[in-house]
């Protein structure tokens, strides 16, 4: 995961100006703070009265205090125990927190009623008067600045990660560990620890500012080092008192602690949406709109028109191979020399066993072929273009518009938060400039299209049956009403009856919209309901294809033969008449 997360990281940095600005300062910051010895032999706290209160000089690049002390060097020697004091607070708050938060989630019971109960008291306190009254009563100093923070930030974290574990928790391979035998400590680090550290990261990005106004805040009062030490909080108090005909002395730190409290929650942002996946952050989503001129061309091309041309999607000669050389796989050919074409209004059945590449087949149709996997010959066109060549803000505007795709779990397609309506609603807008009552009508037709009636809209997926829940997604698959409609193994979770009529809802919605259908499955019986024509895969080849019956009935190749053979009902005709 850490790899992937840099890789979104340094690609989102890569693109805004404003974060790779703040980072540079940021650094310049950090390297002169830690090379402040080096950059002058001047003492931090040497005094001189001749030279009191200088604006900015030459000499005194940010002029001197009521002391005679240099202003800019004590700025420095302040940065390195203001962020030193950060730091080490953050580690120990982390610590705390998710050592609390694990073990309060994880046990459930007495424990996490007592930890909870305990961090709703500290919770209830103003964070900063906790601060300032542990603070006092250990009488100031570095140690009791770190401690009185620590005391008062840990609760917050654990609330956090407590909730995070609980989630994880309910996950279904902690479920097997335990059930495997796996020890607890084993479960607690491996399993749900090495989880929470996206959510460890990001709320360790978010929050290093506010703890370095923690200490600054502290220090202000008079509860950080003690004078003449210095540290950026303790230095506004003391410029307070001057402030009027030496403002430098204030504006110096005051800036310092802006500039790196705005860096350190900017980068939390980048940080987070790293780690959430969200594809791009900062200026470069304010100042690029959504390239319409590439989607227009493919929305053109998908068209119906009799220019247009026959496939939906055409792969010729397709080879996927993993080429991270991070990876243990590097060099797996995953497709290999594949071509399939699915025409316009034609249903395409994909089989194959499990690992055969049908899904990764199917993601390079949505264009989600990612790292470590790579497209490394071959064509690939949809709807005439060469969509190989597509950046994501291309495949952006093709996706759910299109291409739409129905998987196998709808539960996992939906969100759980979120009214039906609102997520079909949500498809429609994303690529539609739609008047209101344009989407309320279509959203009401799409519902009679799809067979579900009109009282979900309010519903939360977990209200409606999994026939219902698979119903609403295609619901959304199909509002936009795409030319190509991907289906990877969209019945699997469902029982056999929910089964049939899902797959004659799929083929009824495909007549009706002259659908190209791509239906990726492994049960034969399953795709004989809905293809016109089959695909059969294995360890990443075509090793046949052709009408449906004809395949069913007269397959060349073995493998199929022992496929048509291992199926229930062996004849298609009966799969028919079932
Ligand atoms: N990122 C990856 N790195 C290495 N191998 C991969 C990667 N992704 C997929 N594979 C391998 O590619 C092969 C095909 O995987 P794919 O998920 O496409 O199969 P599938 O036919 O969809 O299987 P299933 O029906 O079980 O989902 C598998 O052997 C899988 O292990």
């Amino acid at each position: 995961m850490s790899d992937r997360v840099l890789r979104r990281f340094s690609g989102s940095l890569r693109r805004d100006p404003v974060g790779i600005l703040l980072l540079a300062i940021v650094i310049i910051i950090a390297a002169a703070v830690m090379a402040a010895p080096l950059i002058s032999s001047l003492s931090p706290v040497a005094t001189d009265f001749k030279q009191v209160l200088l604006p900015p000089n030459a000499v005194n690049w940010l002029g001197t205090d009521d002391f005679g002390r240099d202003v800019f060097i004590r700025l420095l020697y302040g940065g390195r125990t203001s962020l030193m004091v950060a730091a080490i607070a953050v580690v120990i708050v982390m610590s705390i927190g998710v050592t609390v938060g694990v073990v309060a989630g994880y046990f459930g019971g007495v424990v996490d009623l007592v930890v909870t109960k305990v961090i709703d008291v500290l919770l209830a306190f103003p964070r900063l008067v906790l601060a300032i009254a542990v603070a006092a009563l250990m009488g100031g100093g570095m140690v009791p600045l770190v401690i009185a923070i620590s005391v008062v930030a840990w609760p917050a974290y654990a609330r956090i990660i407590r909730g995070f574990t609980l989630q994880v928790s309910q996950e279904g391979y902690v479920s097997a560990a335990r059930c495997l035998g796996t020890p607890t400590w084993r479960i607690l680090t491996g399993h749900i620890a090495l989880n929470l550290i996206g959510p460890i990261l990001v709320l360790a990005m978010l929050d290093i500012g506010n703890l370095i106004l923690a200490v600054s805040a502290l220090s202000f009062l008079g509860l950080g080092v003690p004078p003449p030490a210095p540290e950026w909080g303790a230095m506004l108090n003391e410029g307070r008192g001057s402030m009027e005909i030496a403002p430098w002395l204030v504006l110096a730190p005051g800036l310092a602690i802006f500039v790196v409290v705005l860096a350190a929650n900017y980068f939390g942002d980048i940080v987070r949406d790293s780690v959430e996946g969200r594809p791009v952050h900062g200026p470069r989503n304010w100042l690029r709109l959504p390239s319409r001129k590439r989607y227009k061309s493919v929305a053109v091309a998908s068209g119906n028109s009799a220019a247009s041309p026959a496939s939906a999607l055409d792969l010729q000669g397709l080879c996927i191979e993993v080429t991270d050389r991070r990876s243990p796989f590097f060099g797996k050919r995953i497709l290999n020399d594949v071509s399939l074409n699915v025409g316009r209004g034609e249903s395409v059945g994909l089989i194959g066993e499990s690992g055969s590449g049908k899904s990764t087949l199917a993601a390079l149709a949505l264009g989600l072929t990612r790292p470590p996997l790579a497209l490394t010959a071959g064509r690939a066109r949809l709807f005439g273009q060469d969509a190989a060549q597509w950046s994501w803000d291309d495949w952006q505007q093709v996706r759910g518009r299109t291409v739409s795709l129905v998987n196998q779990d709808p539960l996992s397609a939906l969100n759980p938060v979120l009214r039906v309506g609102d997520q079909i609603r949500e498809v429609m807008l994303t690529h539609l400039d739609m008047p209101r009552a344009a989407v309320e009508d279509r959203l009401r037709e799409v519902l009679d299209e799809v067979h579900l009636p009109e009282r979900v809209i309010r519903q939360f997926p977990h209200e409606l049956s999994g026939g219902m829940r698979q119903r609403a997604v295609i619901a959304m698959a199909i509002v936009n009403k795409p030319a190509l409609l991907i289906a990877d193994e969209p019945t699997t979770a469902l029982d056999v009856s929910t089964q049939i009529r899902i797959l004659d809802l799929l083929r009824d919605l495909q007549d009706r919209y002259g659908l190209a259908l791509l239906f990726v499955s492994h049960d034969l019986r399953v795709v004989a309901r809905v293809a016109d024509r089959v695909v059969i895969m294995r360890s990443g080849e075509v090793v046949e294809s052709g009408p449906t019956a004809k395949v069913f009935t007269a397959a060349t190749h073995p493998y199929t033969r022992e496929l048509v053979t291992a199926m229930p009902g062996r004849r298609l005709q009966t799969v028919k008449a079932a």
